[in-house]
């Protein structure tokens, strides 16, 4: 069973699927707690992977949270992959993903202030993303060996709450070292889900 806070859909709003229709999972909780968290991640609902999966309607699925990776996804990911879904992941990188990297199309790792931008070493992903938040630093908090790696997929995401500084900081990492990338979120700007 798996604790869910919503299941929605929508177009995703943010990185290299930007524009994309999907059915969002947000399954609820969370192991961290970041001062600036804008989700809300309680729990609404308990339900079987079957159940969620009956519930997705665009091939897209993006799982996210709270923290999807406190649970085993490993039943809802075979019930989606069985109905043929592109399954995509959001996660904050505090977990490893190893052992569900080959039933997952797409995995977004997020990390957090909180853990010090930290990565787990099992944590395997397609690209990252960082909210720029005034603490925020690239040539500090990004090692440097991810940043040749995943150059173009390393997205810098501003802050909502204080957006329009927060862009200009980002639009100058960004200027200043060119891996980076700028993003949005564009379902905040439009003010949708
Ligand atoms: N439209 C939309 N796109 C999103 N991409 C990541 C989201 C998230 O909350 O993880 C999200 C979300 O909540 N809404
Ligand atoms: S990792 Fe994400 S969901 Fe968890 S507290 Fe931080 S911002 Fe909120
Ligand atoms: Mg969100």
């Amino acid at each position: 069973m798996y604790r869910v806070n919503e299941i929605f859909h929508s177009v995703q709003g943010e990185g290299s699927y930007l524009g994309c229709p999907a059915t969002f999972v947000r399954l609820s909780g969370c192991n961290l707690n970041c001062a600036w968290c804008d989700t809300d991640h309680s729990e609404k609902e308990f339900l079987t992977a079957e159940e969620i999966a009956n519930r997705v309607d665009y091939e897209k699925v993006i799982i996210t949270g709270g923290e999807p990776t406190i649970y085993d996804l490993k039943p809802l990911l075979l019930e989606l992959k069985k109905r043929g879904k592109k399954t995509m992941l959001e996660t904050n990188g505090t977990n490893p993903t190893d052992d569900i990297r080959h039933l997952l199309d797409w995995i977004v790792c997020s990390p957090k202030p909180e853990t010090n931008w930290a990565i787990n070493e099992r944590c395997l992903f397609d690209e990252l993303k960082y909210v720029v938040d005034g603490n925020f630093e690239p040539e500090i908090h990004i090692p440097k060996g991810i940043k040749e790696k995943y150059k173009d997929r390393i997205w810098l995401q501003p802050e909502s709450s204080n957006f329009n500084l927060r862009s200009k900081e980002a639009f100058y990492f960004a200027m200043k070292d060119s891996s980076l990338r700028v993003g949005i979120q564009l379902h905040k700007i439009i003010n949708v889900r």
